[in-house]
């Protein structure tokens, strides 16, 4: 290692082989950083304070006589001249490193994070290992500012907020230090924690994440790593991989496109993995797929991490995705791959292309859809009735996106096992579910129907008999229905308004259900004080982020259940893991939820 003084402005070169290490001398018009940026980046220069090793080192080259010559104050200007000296030519010389990939990253000596070139990242394995974008150090230094003075300032959710966010950044400095230590505090206090390592505080986590940003985790593929990718895999460290979450970052919870950003969920994801289903840290990678984004705040952000261009769409955006799967599968065969936060029209196509050659799932189709069955059946129970009576609810969902749809998809396949899994079943269980978008009531008279939600599109026929129309309002289906359970996955908080609480009053049922599954906590369709203050304590309540119980009084408690798929999913990567199943199954998704 170079002496202290001169570490921070030596030039890095690999010498992992010894081949590369013999070309690599002094002389050689070695093409690293451009000589003019290592030189612009390079902090003034100063003579070590006495006794610190670089002003030792200075002061031992100046002869004692001469030392006791000296006035003090030219004494110090000779020691400042000639460190700088020192200095300069120690800046010339390259450094001989012997290390490649995160074990740079992980160096505080030789990592320069984001400010490495593409060239470096080239030579020293690096490329995937960080975002995209090459930043200046002072940008750098602006985000870490931006990032420590943000603490001070109220941040999107209140005051509560900056502080769930620096929870999580000291969780996240534990995890830099001490993965197995990370790991046990989680699992010890799992109830505790989660919150803050998943929804909600991820959400707050991802949409600061530029600010954020330390040190990367997982990989990153851009759109400009195109034929790059089946290499670039290899500059993961581990051997083994057994879970990959990925994201595109296009809708991160309800909050929209986060882009780069958006690997938070990713993390998050992992994070339970590990502790909840007991995956071993080391084999799991968490995946940004960074195609750009369609967010304009980000786009004009001079900190995003991400490629500041419009997403990519069509082929192209699926030949990217095709390669990705390719490289990852042809290092590590045996892993699984949860496609998560990817918008609805990418979710749904990419499960129907990959489903039966990898081994993948949706988790915002088919993990919340076992999570929300799991749900409806326990609101059966909570009802008094026999699980048999299931295909017997009327069920009002609002929002038609990948979540929505998957749960209605999947929920009416439950029911219509139960009836006897025939033609009629179908049509049965279907008609027990009304969808209600952002236009109103699905129907088969919607112009330009989503062909997800056309199956689900209520008949014609049915209509005049319920009295609704194309496009009827939630309160107006509410009212009409009078369903059994009212389900939100429309990313819209406080959708439930009181108007539609007062509706679900007149629920057929003796205890109606409402899950209000929306991420993070501000786009809960509604809060569970709304739910048992409107409705009373018989209403059976869960939603997407965890609320507190609801105090009823006369010691009573209203009880707020969690109802997310992170119930499901590290039970799913665990099972097909355990099991060797080559693909993963609804079948393998329902035995879950029902389970
Ligand atoms: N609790 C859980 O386990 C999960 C929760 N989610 C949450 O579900 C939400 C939606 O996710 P996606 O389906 O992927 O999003 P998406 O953006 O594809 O779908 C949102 C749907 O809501 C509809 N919508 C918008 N405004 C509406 C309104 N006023 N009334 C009724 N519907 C309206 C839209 O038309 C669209 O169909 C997100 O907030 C996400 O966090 C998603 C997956 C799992
Ligand atoms: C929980 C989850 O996957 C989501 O909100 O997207
Ligand atoms: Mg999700």
């Amino acid at each position: 290692r170079p002496p202290a003084s001169s570490r921070p402005n030596r030039r890095i070169v690999p010498t992992h082989r010894t081949s590369h290490r013999k070309s690599y001398d002094y002389a050689s018009p070695f093409p690293l950083v451009g000589r003019n940026q290592h030189q612009l980046q390079r902090p003034p220069l100063a003579a070590g304070p006495a006794g610190t090793r670089a002003g030792m080192a200075n002061a031992s080259s100046i002869s004692r006589s001469l030392r006791r010559s000296l006035a003090p104050d030219a004494l110090h200007r000779l020691l400042l001249q000639r460190s700088r000296a020192f200095v300069t030519a120690e800046c010339h010389r390259p450094v001989v490193l012997h290390k490649r990939g995160p074990d740079i990253l992980h160096d505080p000596w030789f990592n320069r994070g984001t400010a490495f070139s593409m060239t470096e990242r080239d030579r020293l394995g690096l490329r995937g290992l960080l975002p995209p974008s090459v930043v200046s150090s002072q940008q750098q230094i602006d985000r870490f500012m931006g990032d420590l003075k943000r603490l001070e300032q109220n941040a999107r959710d209140g005051p509560s907020d900056t502080y769930q966010l620096a929870k999580w950044r000291i969780l996240n400095r534990l995890h830099d230090r001490n993965e197995t230590m990370y790991y046990k505090v989680l699992i010890d206090n799992i109830e505790e924690y989660a919150p803050i390592v998943y929804t909600p505080t991820v959400g707050a986590v991802c949409q600061n994440y530029s600010g954020l940003f330390r040190r990367p985790r997982g990989m990153y593929f851009s759109a400009e790593d195109r034929g790059e990718m089946m290499s670039m895999v290899y500059n993961w460290p581990a051997d083994q991989v057994d879970m990959i979450v990925v994201t595109d970052g296009s809708r991160i919870l309800g909050l929209g496109d986060l882009g780069v950003q958006g690997i938070g969920i990713a993390i998050g994801k992992l994070d339970l993995y590990v502790a909840a289903a007991g995956i071993n840290p080391q084999r799991v990678l968490p995946v940004m797929i960074d195609v750009g984004t369609n967010n304009e705040k980000l786009l004009k952000d001079p900190l995003y991490l991400g490629l500041q261009e419009h997403r990519l769409e069509g082929e192209e955006y699926v030949e990217i995705i095709d390669e990705f799967m390719e490289a990852v599968f042809s290092r590590w065969p045996n892993v699984i791959v949860q496609f998560e936060d990817f918008q609805s029209k990418w979710a749904f196509r990419l499960l129907q292309r990959y489903r039966k050659t990898y081994r993948m799932f949706n988790d915002d189709v088919q993990g919340t859809a076992g999570v929300a069955i799991a749900g409806l059946l326990g609101a059966v129970r909570a009802q008094g009735r026999p699980m048999i009576d299931f295909p017997k609810q009327k069920i009002v969902v609002a929002g038609a996106g990948s979540a929505g749809i998957g749960v209605v998809n999947a929920a009416s396949r439950t029911m219509a096992r139960m009836l006897g899994n025939n033609e009629v079943a179908f049509e049965s269980a279907r008609s027990q579910f009304w969808i209600v978008d952002a236009h109103g009531l699905i129907t088969e008279e919607r112009v330009d129907i989503d062909p997800d939600a056309r199956p689900f599109a209520r008949r014609k026929s049915e209509l005049t008999h319920q009295g609704l129309n194309e496009g009827a309002s939630l309160i107006e289906v509410v009212k009409k229905v009078k369903p059994d359970v009212i389900l939100g996955l429309s990313a819209v908080g406080g959708l439930f308004s009181k108007e539609v609480l007062e509706a679900l009053k007149d629920s057929s049922s003796s205890r109606p259900a409402i899950f209000a599954m929306s991420n993070p906590t501000k786009n809960a369709e509604c809060t569970p004080e709304e739910a048992f203050s409107i409705i009373g304590e018989k209403v059976v309540f869960s939603s997407g982020s965890p609320f507190d119980d609801v105090d009823l009084g006369d010691g009573k408690i209203g009880h707020s259940n969690q109802g997310n798929n992170m119930y499901l999913f590290p039970g799913i990567g665990l099972g097909t893991l355990l099991s060797g199943a080559r693909i993963v199954s609804d079948g393998m998704l329902q035995a879950a939820a029902e389970r």
